[in-house]
């Protein structure tokens, strides 16, 4: 099967012929540069008008130069994440080629081809996925025939992060590799100097396998106002953007217990981003693919592949029903071309794989190392946060010193305000060693059930009531022992009984803002979502707990918060 695809769904006028039989991929691309500032839509989509055809052109020419008038089976197009104008002459010119050579019309979401074109070249069965691009930023993982947000941005994708800044510094579109070049040459001077790189102060924001880059933007600018060179902010905003999104990554590796990741997206094609990711995965015994370049930003390559895999499933778009969608999210496409396996096992533990292993056996986490100690009636955890060679180690330092101080202290208070949590037995700051209580028998990631979603409410709600938020309550932070989970509810005893305890309190934070609290809602059923196979009793069970005890107006900013990560 040969299929030509099309893509422009932002700057990128692009198409490309791919040949199943021989792996092939031709790719013919023509990219809008703006004069000044960013991607303008209407500029943007008057560059579509001119360049796809053209690029359409030389590559339908060069398949029927060699396979005659029967080259294309298929037409696939980018329908939709991107801008509207954009995206509408891409339709329009796929609708007329598909009908002018009568075949097939394959509609194609632009993310999940970031994703595949990966799959596809690693030959890995069952990856997470980050898609690092210019307007996007999120973490994938398959689970029962659809493609989970496992975690994403809370505000701006994250080449648009970075572009953002070098906006304000005068620099043209796109900033990413200008930055990269920067920051790479700061380094390599302060390492000639012997000093090493410095680090600047920045936000580092990581909510669950979430996260936020618009703190990060304005500490960069205002670094600029104040006078510090521009190279040293390259580097700083680069090691801080990249550590979140490859401990982000880890997570999602941790909490799915997959052991293969690949990347995909225009700032893909980082060396830095692509190394610290490489090392994550090294460490954990984890196989780690990023696609040659011309795969990574914008191109109609990945939309041929995946347009091609699509149409052998027999996944087309009837003419009438192709309208595109600028908010086409990765989630609803009903994933055709693969088999029914899943990433989302939930509750794996230890590294890659995690299986046939007893889940109470000593285990890593994304951050920590733990083991258990004691004996009957006096277990004990061991937690260590390990050094993570991928971050910068000024940064790194702080990060296991900082969450092992808010732990210790966070686990006490939350227990004061009557959530249960372990004791807390011991802290050593020096090697960020905690040594606490053992609770519960398991991971409610290996038991999810309704009872004990609802206990999560209810502890959340009393936390919140205290001040405080968890951030980071997923599935894997909670520990239960389902048999008391069950007299508990059945003796109507509410909030304090024991069976239902929450762990890992280091993301946690004292705020009173209902935004926060409405975030640690939003992380908690992000993580049912990504490993449940039907999460909508567990959510309701754990919002009705929540509500029992907690504010209303949480719950409704949760709409809000769950809306606003969506692309737009
Ligand atoms: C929906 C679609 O239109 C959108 N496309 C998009 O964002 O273009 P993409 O080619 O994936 O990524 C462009 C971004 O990639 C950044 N970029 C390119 N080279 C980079 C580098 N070496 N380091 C960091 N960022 C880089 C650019 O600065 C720009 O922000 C998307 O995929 O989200
Ligand atoms: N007090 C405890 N009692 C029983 N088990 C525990 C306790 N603390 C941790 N564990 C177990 O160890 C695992 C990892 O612990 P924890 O979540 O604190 O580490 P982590 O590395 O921060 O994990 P992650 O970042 O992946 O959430 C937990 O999922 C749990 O199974
Ligand atoms: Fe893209």
């Amino acid at each position: 099967m040969r299929v030509l695809g099309i893509e422009g769904t932002a700057w990128c006028a692009s198409a490309a012929l791919y040949d199943a039989e021989t792996d092939s991929v031709l790719i013919e691309s023509d990219p809008y540069e703006p004069d000044s500032g960013g991607i303008h839509p209407r500029e943007a989509a008057e560059h579509m008008s001119e360049a796809i055809p053209a690029v359409v052109d030389r590559v339908l020419t060069a398949a029927e130069d060699e396979h005659g008038p029967d080259a294309i089976d298929a037409v696939a197009f980018s329908r939709g994440p991107g801008l509207g104008p954009c995206l509408r002459i891409v339709g329009t010119a796929a609708r007329s080629l598909a009908g002018t050579l009568d075949v097939p019309l394959v509609g194609v979401n632009h993310m999940v081809a970031h994703l595949e074109i990966g799959r596809h070249q690693s030959g890995f069965d069952n990856p997470v996925c980050l898609n690092a691009s210019g307007a996007n930023a999120h973490l994938l993982g398959y689970h029962d025939g659809r493609y989970r947000v496992l975690g994403e941005t809370m505000d701006a994708g994250v080449g648009n992060a970075i572009d953002k800044f070098t906006r304000h510094v005068g620099w043209s579109h796109p900033g990413g590799p200008k930055v990269e070049a920067a920051a790479a040459e700061y380094a390599s001077e302060a390492d000639e100097d012997g000093g090493g790189a410095e680090l600047l102060d920045m936000p580092y924001v990581v909510k669950g396998m979430d996260f936020s880059f618009s703190g990060i933007s304005s500490a960069a600018n205002d670094a600029a106002d104040d006078g510090v060179p521009v190279e040293e902010i390259c580097f700083s905003l680069q090691e801080h953007v990249f550590a979140m999104l490859t401990e982000v990554s880890e997570r999602a590796l941790s909490l799915t217990g997959a052991d293969e990741l690949v990347l995909g997206g225009g700032v893909a094609q980082n060396d830095r981003l692509r190394e610290m990711l490489a090392a994550m995965c090294e460490a954990r015994g984890a196989d780690f693919h990023a696609p040659e370049p011309r795969f990574l930003r914008d191109n109609a390559g990945m939309i041929a592949v995946l347009g091609a895999k699509m149409a052998a499933a027999g996944d087309t778009v009837p003419i009438a029903e192709s309208a595109v969608d600028p908010n086409f999210r990765p989630d609803r496409v009903p994933v055709t071309w693969r088999d029914g396996e899943s990433v989302a096992r939930g509750g794996a533990t230890g590294g890659a794989g995690g299986t046939a292993r007893d889940p109470e056996a000593d285990r890593r986490g994304a951050e920590a190392t733990v083991t258990v100690t004691g004996t009957e009636g006096d277990r004990r955890v061991i937690k260590r946060r390990v050094e993570k060679s991928y971050r910068h180690p000024e940064l790194d330092r702080a990060l296991r010193r900082d969450r092992t101080v808010a732990e210790a202290r966070l686990t006490r208070e939350a227990r004061r305000a009557g959530v249960p949590t372990p004791l807390v037995y011991d802290v050593d700051l020096a090697t960020a060693t905690l040594t606490l209580q053992y609770v519960g028998e398991r991971d409610l990631a290996t038991a999810l059930d309704e009872r004990a979603t609802e206990a999560v409410g209810r502890h959340l709600a009393r936390l919140h009531g205290a001040g405080i938020v968890h951030g980071d309550p997923t599935t894997r932070n909670v520990r239960v022992s389902p048999d008391s989970v069950a007299g508990q509810t059945a003796n109507g005893e509410p909030d304090t009984a024991p069976g239902t305890y929450l762990i890992d309190f280091g993301l946690g934070y004292h705020t009173g803002h209902v935004e926060d609290h409405a975030m640690d809602l939003h992380v908690f059923e992000g993580s049912i979502r990504a490993t449940a196979s039907d999460p909508d009793p567990l959510i309701a069970a754990f919002e009705a707990g929540y509500e029992a005890v907690g504010e209303g107006e949480v719950l409704e900013r949760l709409r809000d918060v769950a809306d606003r990560g969506r692309y737009r």
